[in-house]
């Protein structure tokens, strides 16, 4: 357990560079209660090294109350765990950041450092500088045209990866290749020809950082104790240096065109702009691709709700030409076939397991009576919140795609679902992520069937070493067997995307 520790660096570290500077022992009443631990002093802090962000969940499950203090030695971290403080914390995001652990995130997993690092924290306290701007300048190239073009790449490369399915014999990682399908989509569509991760070499990179993550952000003499992850990290900067030198951003997508332009106008070194475009790959990869397996290994699990998802799609999105061709309008799926959206939702609610996380700038009163206090750190689980009962009601624990379908209460709803985190810093690329998950699944569904081996979908136990990773994703392998379905085998497919329909109706926090 002691790489789980690790997880915990990331918020250690953030505490000790706040911490000392801002300590301030003095509980007030107006504070969540404080809890204490058998054993004093340190029990708090030794606990997290030692469980890691399942201490906070751990914790929460034990104290009946909506929010909760630890004292963590260095610092004092907030615990919120209930929909009705989440919504107070959005109403006050402008006294807490979360800049300080991207910053954090830039130096330890992408090895920027000196004035490249203090260009991206910019004004002291509240870190408004070019990492801010670069993530600002970036949302709106996910939305509109940008993301109908990333779209449009990222369908051809999926439909690709599935249609290889067709010929494949004997039995495949499931995990395995949803992380090479998602892997090429998502950065093809972003990077244009010239892709970096196209390369074998790259992409192994890349994943060294990813699954080692935890060591890398201890910043304790990385090529030493981190050093698979830490030449993981030159490998990839190096890639993508060649790429800016090749002028490979100047055929991509918006995204990554807008994220060099912005650095670039605010005065980053290349070699910085490279370092922090390798630090990307954990907003575009970490997430996106144990998502699609846990959204397969949920659905396929449910034999009913397969086949109930299939049929909306074959009824209310599926086409037959006269030559034969089975056109799927990928619209009409997100218009007309809300249960795989709904599902995808629940996998996301259930399977989540970060923790927001936000530095305190200023007190402040959350709702009536709950004060948190500057230079401290704020949690809130999603592994706690997305399974409140205030949100979800008495089967909150359950696996039930219809709450996300006509919800009710989109506003309770929205406070108990962190999955894409919360306001203002609700992820940027939600849109892309689902449009690409519900491709892939839409293809996989009608195309194929899906049976572990063994016949038993088996909960395989999971990586929690891979701390950029809101759902973690699973240790070895899930070996199943594909085959093409009777109903449709040999035939021809089409799949269509509309301009302009790539946002997705989600509950969002
Ligand atoms: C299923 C896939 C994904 C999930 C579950 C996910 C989840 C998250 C979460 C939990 C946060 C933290 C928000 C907070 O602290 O409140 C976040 C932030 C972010 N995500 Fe995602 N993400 C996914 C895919 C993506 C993709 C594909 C991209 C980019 C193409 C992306 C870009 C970002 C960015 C830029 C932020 C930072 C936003 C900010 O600081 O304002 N994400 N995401």
């Amino acid at each position: 357990m002691l790489d789980v520790t690790l997880i915990i660096s990331v918020g250690v570290a953030l505490l000790l560079g706040y911490v000392l500077v801002n300590r301030k022992n003095k509980h007030q009443p107006l504070e969540p209660p404080l809890i204490s631990s058998s054993i004093p002093v340190i029990g708090h802090l030794a606990a997290f090294i030692y469980y890691g962000l399942e201490y906070f969940a751990s914790q929460s499950a034990k104290i009946p109350l909506p929010a909760f203090s630890l004292d963590m030695l260095f610092n004092k971290v907030y615990v919120i765990k209930s929909p009705e403080l989440v919504s107070a914390v959005r109403r006050n995001h402008r006294s807490m950041s979360l800049e300080p652990l991207l910053t954090r995130t830039s130096e330890c997993a992408g090895g920027i450092t000196g004035p490249g690092l203090e260009l991206l924290r910019g004004k002291e306290s509240q870190g408004q500088g070019l990492g801010h701007h670069t993530v600002t300048t970036m949302r709106p190239t996910l939305l509109g045209q940008g993301l109908d073009e990333m779209n449009t790449k990222m369908m051809e490369c999926v439909q690709k990866s599935v249609q290889e399915l067709r010929t494949h014999r004997g039995t495949i990682d499931i995990y395995q290749w949803c992380t090479l399908a998602m892997t090429i989509a998502s950065t093809d569509a972003i990077y244009g020809p010239l892709n970096p991760y196209k390369q074998r070499k790259v992409r192994d990179s890349y994943w060294e950082i990813e699954n080692n993550l935890s060591y890398l952000m201890m910043d304790f003499a990385p090529w030493l104790i981190a050093r698979k992850a830490w030449k993981g990290r030159e490998y990839l900067s190096h890639a993508f240096l060649e790429y800016y030198e090749a002028d490979g951003h100047l055929n991509s997508s918006q995204l990554a065109y807008t994220r060099w332009k912005t650095q670039l106008d605010g005065g980053a070194r290349l070699e910085d702009i490279a370092r922090l475009e390798a630090v990307m790959g954990l907003g575009i990869l970490s997430n996106t691709v144990p998502s699609s397996y846990w959204a397969i290994f949920d659905l396929f699990s449910r034999p009913e709700l397969l086949k109930q998802a299939r049929d909306e799609i074959r009824q209310h999105a599926m086409s037959v030409n006269a030559e034969g061709l089975h056109t799927v309008d990928l619209a009409a799926v997100q218009e007309k076939c809300p249960l795989l959206l709904a599902c995808l939702q629940e996998t996301l609610r259930l399977r989540s397991n970060s923790a927001q996380l936000r530095v305190m700038f200023e007190d402040t009163m959350l709702g009536e009576s709950c004060l948190v206090k500057a230079g401290s750190i704020l949690l809130m689980p999603s592994a706690v919140i997305n399974r409140s009962e205030s949100a979800w009601g008495n089967d909150a624990e359950s696996f039930d795609p219809q709450r996300f379908i006509d919800p009710e209460d989109r506003r309770t709803k929205a406070s108990g679902f962190m999955s894409f985190g919360a306001s203002p810093h609700i992820c940027a690329g939600r849109h892309f992520a689902t449009g690409e998950i519900i491709a892939l699944m839409t293809m996989l569904i009608l195309q194929f069937d899906i049976c572990p081996v063994g016949g038993e979908w088996v909960e395989p136990p999971i990586n929690v070493n891979a701390v950029a990773a809101s759902l973690s994703p699973p240790i070895g392998q899930t070996p199943v067997n594909i085959s093409e379905r009777e109903e449709f085998k040999g035939v021809e497919w089409n799949y269509r995307l509309t301009p302009g329909k790539g946002r997705h109706g989600l509950i969002i926090g």
